[in-house]
């Protein structure tokens, strides 16, 4: 007979002052199949979920997300008010915050952020973003190489290549320590999005922005769109200017 599946158990739990409560787990396959789970028992959070191994992590448009030990993988469960939209505008929060906990661990970081979520460090990939809609609840994933950089493998051309903070600037910082400095600052940007609104965080984020008024371009499954890099829209959509006139898109990867 089979047995019920195994719960994973949280290695600590704890709520520290200013910040979500958070469970840190030693293995889970991915801090997104544990934040669906207790979404499904009924977690609205805000809770961080920190992994110090996954064994299936997965990246935006269902791929593979390598994490070599010692990097940080973390999903945020929250349910923000509103809808479909506020919700991926949490995105932008998240890379907002992901910036500034960077910047206060390695204050001579060359920090950018790349459209949609993604945060540059020396031109390179340092840490992504992957929001999922669990119905109720928002699950907000964010993996940043701490420690390492995953293998280049088979980067497609024009790729942006990974790079870990201990690699660019020699700073080790525990994943544990990362979250001390995240959550607060994710509670912080998202506080400004509820007072202020969109435009105000689309602001910050554009003035961080990587490669903001020059040619990108932007691959969906229609094709690839080359265009001039004018901003980001009120959804956060991405705004081009090509020879054949304006494009949005909502979803697109971009290459440099
Ligand atoms: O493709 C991207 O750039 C997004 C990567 C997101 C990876 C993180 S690690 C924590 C969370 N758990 C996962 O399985 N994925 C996200």
């Amino acid at each position: 007979m089979l047995s019920p599946p195994r719960r994973p158990r949280p290695l600590s739990t704890e709520a520290p002052a200013r910040a979500a409560e958070r469970r840190v787990y030693r293995s889970l396959t991915s801090t997104m199949d544990e934040a669906a789970r207790l979404v499904r028992e009924g977690e609205r959070g805000p809770l961080w979920l920190l992994a110090l191994e996954q064994t299936s992590a997965r990246g935006r448009q269902g791929r593979p997300w390598a994490m070599p030990p010692g990097n940080f993988a973390a999903t945020l469960i929250d349910a923000p008010e509103g809808g479909p939209m506020e919700k991926a505008q949490r995105s932008f929060v998240a890379s907002l915050a992901l910036r500034d906990a960077l910047a206060e661990v390695a204050p001579q970081a060359h920090l950018s952020l790349k459209w949609p979520n993604d945060v540059l460090l020396s031109e390179g990939k340092v840490a992504g973003i992957l929001l999922e809609n669990f119905g109720p609840a928002l699950a907000i994933g964010i993996g940043v190489n701490l420690a390492a950089a995953p293998g280049q493998g088979d980067l497609p051309e024009g790729a942006v290549r990974p790079v870990s903070l201990l690699q660019e600037t020699g700073v080790a910082v525990s994943p544990e320590a990362f979250l001390d400095r995240l959550a607060p600052a994710y509670a912080r940007w998202d506080a400004r999005l509820v007072a202020e609104g969109f435009p105000s965080i689309r602001d910050a984020w554009l003035a961080a922005a990587a490669r903001l008024g020059q040619e990108i371009r932007a691959r969906t499954p229609k094709g690839e769109t080359r265009g001039r890099f004018d901003g980001i829209d009120a959804r956060g959509s991405l705004m081009l200017t090509t020879p054949a006139g304006p494009v949005t898109l909502p979803a697109a990867d971009v290459y440099f």
